[in-house]
């Protein structure tokens, strides 16, 4: 079927099937000859309720009231009169009538569902050729209908049902009412007056009471023009469960697309004809008219991917608009409470049109504060600043966002987290202040006339607003945003702008990788991940940090030359001269305090007799000093790297000096030197040139880069990548959607993580762990030595167990497997007390790394990530009752921080899927979805 929309762009609805043939059934809909059709032609002057066999309603009278005559609906039954001539309404169940139709050979208004299911197909051409994605295009010339929702979709009769209509009407209680529109046309050749026809289902057959239950006292649930009952349906699928409600086939875990109104759920094969065109988004082609289902309104516009492989672009993107603004998806403004009084039509139309409306409109209660514009779930901190004076609501109430301050904003006490931002905005919030603050963040104390200040307009405000996840106001003409937000939000369309940001807190002890990863996504994800301003600062960076490895190294050098000599000189002290012991202590001395005995050393006659291999010359050892003096004073930055130009021969020499190499070799023994200084230091020389410039490895390795406040954000999106064309299903729509990956340093969070809160919108937690931290231990203020591991594991704890954090999916990370693989081999991992009873058994050919059979067994790194990963699952198992997901990642390398990430996405997805299914369904997916991703 070919259509032209309003915009002149032609494009095919379907397309004919050319392949080879297919080895199962396919759905057809059988062509109808008009002639055939079994239309209600003549109506002999029946009396209906004689024939009790037959189900039918009561002919309801024009002039009856349809609320109080439930029943009955509108007909205009003309006896000797063609039937499409005047309104007509027979309650019929569609196979029942057909199955009469035939016995009795009754020329009733019978349609078959082959009928139907044709009308349907015909009415997905005629609006899509009209554009007709609104309702005013619906064709007055069409014939309406009223029929079941089982005569369209076929979904909850069988065709044996032929007189159980009453069954029907007990199971399925309100699929009641519907509308199909059947071309004119085709059911009745050209030439004939398009007449409505109203039909009701079956129950009207029923006796009084039962259905009065069920429509009683909804007077607003008819329309008055139509005099059509809407109900809105629901829906039960009679397939086993989980199945498609259309063919019964699948399972709970076949995709399925599911109707806003009525939650039936579609298979791929089925959800097409049952949804037909989807004039209003994705409902039963029989929901069409109804409102949606609210908890459905976050799924607004958002496409599936089932449809994105079943539908052009084009074709999706109309029906997501049409499903966004559709006149019956709205929001129904008085579900819409604005500082507690409910919305009427034109304030909500206010609300939703204005220049920076609400977001992700909810029905719920909201605050809203028309001086400044700040808006906020009712009982919750600001989550916007919409549009300021608008005209909705009632006044804001002191307790709307639940603060307890005592500081007050036009007239709202505010919220722990606002005060906090005040603070850092420099406001001066002693003695219970109330402020007066306008939209543009001007604000002066109440009842005083000077402004003293803008919230907003001070530097890194923006930044701390994101940490506190507390709106700023967003200019008009939004050009000047981040530049990739913006440059991502210029390609989406409208509809999609609004979507959520979803957002991923990074964790983890210090140490345990958190920085590596945020720059690695950095890298992965942002099409210029730093900008040439950053280079520089990296570069001064790696540069500053390898003058201070080369600190650690020399005072390492002092610490060996001094044992060394001790050494020698407990050997000596038995046979030599009380002069030597002398010269020695002068020695010792030298060490002490090198620069002012330096002569002391050189003009001493033993001098050479008493060097050790750590020893360095005169002025390498005045340039050590001097560096490791600049070093205890903090001035190293404010020296360096300005410096590197006049001091890169010196350092040259120093690192081809033979003590310090003798130094190096010892370089585990120096607790301060981290490991990965061996990665700078060997290119120490290349590094300290100016014009060095550090590579994605250097950056991702450096110390220090991000964050020097401990809060980092990273807005991205994934990027579609060649592997994930296998899946056509993950297009467009998912690299447009935005996430933001905020990595906070745990001593960031503050005292018992007291600053979470702060991130309680977040999608999901990230913890990070370095594995090898197991043999670590870091000794704290009162110089106790802990384990590292077990710190992780105790911030763990108090992540997983705050408050805020209650149903938040975690993400473990266990981090630097490269170094764990390498380090289990040669220290136990029993070494954490944690770990003891880590008993791996090993097979006895691991060891013959020559073999170049196919090794299926695992390493004992793998096995030691494993059981690692199982520690934490049971823990977080028994904190939260939930499961825990994993991922072994190897920080520095890109491919394995990108499947992580990816990994957290898919847990995210599933989150948003997840209310597709029950409860029980889900019970038994998460099992699977919580798996071990090594
Ligand atoms: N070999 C190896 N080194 C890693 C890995 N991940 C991180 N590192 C290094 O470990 C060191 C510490 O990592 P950081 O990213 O600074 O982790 P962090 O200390 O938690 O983060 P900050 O406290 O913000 O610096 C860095 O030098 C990293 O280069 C990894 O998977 N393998
Ligand atoms: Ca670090």
């Amino acid at each position: 079927m070919c259509s032209v929309t309003e915009d002149g762009v032609q494009y095919s609805f379907a397309l004919e099937y050319t392949g080879p043939p297919v080895g199962y059934d396919i759905p057809r809909a059988v062509p109808i000859n008009v002639n055939n059709i079994p239309v209600a032609a003549v109506v002999p002057h029946i009396n209906f309720q004689q024939n009790i066999t037959l189900p039918v309603v009561k002919p309801l009278l024009p002039s009856s009231d349809p609320s109080k005559n439930p029943k009955s609906v509108n007909t205009g039954k003309n006896p000797g009169k063609d039937c499409g001539s005047e309104e007509a309404a027979i309650t019929v169940s569609p196979t029942s009538v057909i199955e009469r139709a035939v016995d009795h050979n009754l020329q009733e208004c019978v349609f078959s569902s082959e009928l139907s299911s044709s009308g349907l197909s015909n009415d997905a051409g005629t609006s899509s050729s009209t554009n007709s994605f609104d309702d005013k295009s619906r064709d007055e010339s069409l014939l309406k209908l009223r029929v079941s929702n089982e005569l369209s979709s076929n979904r909850d009769w069988e065709s044996n049902e032929s007189v159980s209509s009453v069954d029907v009407d007990d199971e399925y209680p309100s699929s009641r009412v519907s509308s199909v529109k059947v071309s004119n046309n085709e059911v009745h050749g050209e030439g004939r007056k398009a007449p409505v026809v109203t039909f009701r289902d079956i129950e009207s057959n029923d006796d009084g009471g039962d259905i009065d239950d069920g429509f009683g006292g909804n007077e607003g649930f008819f329309e008055e023009e139509e005099r059509v009952l809407r109900i809105k349906p629901e829906a039960r699928s009679k397939g086993k469960k989980g199945s498609c409600y259309r063919c019964f086939k699948g399972s709970r875990f076949t995709e399925k697309e599911v109707c806003l109104v009525c939650d039936a759920k579609y298979c791929i094969n089925c959800v097409l004809r049952a949804m037909g065109s989807m004039p209003e988004g994705r409902k039963c082609v029989t929901c069409i008219g109804f409102p949606i289902d609210e908890s459905k309104r976050g799924s607004l516009g958002k496409c599936s991917r089932m449809l994105k492989r079943l539908l052009n672009n084009l074709e999706v993107r109309q029906i997501m608009k049409a499903e966004e603004l559709c006149e019956a998806n709205q929001l129904p403004p008085e579900y819409v409470n604005v500082n507690g009084e409910p919305l009427c039509h034109e304030e909500l139309v206010v609300l939703q049109t204005c220049s920076n409306p609400p977001k992700k409109m909810k029905p719920g209660n909201y605050w809203y504060d028309k001086v400044s514009g700040l808006w906020g779930k009712a009982g919750q901190k600001p989550s916007q600043i919409i549009s300021p004076h608008l005209n909705v609501g009632g006044p804001i109430k002191a307790n709307a966002s639940n603060g307890n301050t005592q500081v007050f904003m036009n007239g709202r006490e505010i919220t722990k987290v606002e005060l906090r931002m005040l603070q850092l905005a420099g406001v001066q919030c002693a003695g219970n202040p109330h402020f007066w603050v306008n939209e543009d963040g001007s604000y002066q104390e109440e009842g005083q006339k000077n402004t003293k200040g803008y919230i907003w307009g001070k530097a890194g405000m923006k930044l701390v607003c994101a940490f506190l996840s507390l709106p700023v106001p967003s200019k008009p003409s939004d050009s000047c945003g981040e530049q990739v937000n913006s440059l991502i939000s210029r390609s989406i369309p409208d509809y999609l702008e609004q979507r959520t940001l979803l957002k991923l807190l990074l964790v983890g002890h210090s140490g345990s990788g958190t920085s590596t990863i945020f720059k690695q996504a950095k890298i992965l994800y942002k099409p210029v991940p730093f900008t040439e301003d950053e280079r520089e600062n990296i570069k001064l960076t790696i540069q500053s940090n390898v003058y201070g490895y080369l600190g650690i190294l020399l005072e390492g050098r002092d610490r060996f030359e001094e044992e060394s000599l001790t050494a020698v000189t407990k050997e000596q002290s038995t046979d030599e001269t009380e002069h030597i012991a002398l010269m020695n202590s002068l020695q010792l001395q030298n060490v002490l305090k090198p620069l002012t005995t330096y002569n002391v050393k050189v003009g001493s006659t033993s001098n050479t007799n008493h060097q050790t291999i750590y020893s360095i010359g005169p002025r390498l050892k005045a340039f050590s000093d001097w560096l490791l003096k600049t070093m205890v004073s903090g001035n190293l930055e404010a020296i360096f790297p300005a410096a590197t130009r006049e001091y890169a021969p010196l350092v040259e020499e120093l690192l081809k000096d033979e003590a310090i190499q003798a130094t190096y070799k010892r370089r585990n023994e120096l607790e301060m030197l981290p490991s990965v200084s061996s990665y700078f230091l060997e290119r120490a020389v290349d590094i300290l040139r100016t014009d060095y410039e550090p590579s994605d490895l250097d950056i991702l390795c450096a110390e220090g880069v991000t964050s020097s406040n401990g809060l980092a954000c990273l807005d991205f999106s994934y990027p579609q990548s060649a592997s994930d064309d296998n899946y056509d299903t993950e297009d467009q729509h998912d690299a447009l959607l935005r996430y933001q990956l905020i990595s906070v340093h745990s001593r960031g969070l503050g005292e018992n993580c007291k600053w979470l809160e702060m991130f309680e919108d977040v999608g999901m937690v990230i913890f990070c762990v370095a594995m090898n931290d197991y043999d670590q231990y870091t000794v704290d203020g009162n110089g106790l030595s802990t384990n590292k591991m077990l710190l992780s594991r105790k911030f763990f704890e108090s992540i997983v167990t705050h408050p805020t954090f209650e149903q938040m999916d975690f993400l473990l990370i266990l981090n630097k497997f490269d170094l764990f693989e390498e380090k289990i081999e040669r220290v136990p991992l029993t070494q954490c007390e944690w770990f003891d009873d880590f008993h791996p058994v090993i097979s006895s050919h691991r060891s013959n790394s020559n073999s170049n059979s196919i090794n299926t067994s695992p390493s004992l790194g793998q096995l030691g990530a494993h059981y690692m990963a199982v520690k934490f699952k049971r823990l977080y198992s028994l904190l939260s009752g939930r499961k825990l997901y994993a991922s072994v990642v190897k920080g520095l390398e890109p491919d394995s921080v990108d499947a992580a990430l990816k990994y957290a996405r898919e847990i995210m997805k599933w989150d948003e899927e997840k209310p597709n299914f029950s409860l029980s369904e889900y019970s038994m997916y998460s099992t699977e979805a919580s798996s071990y991703s090594p």
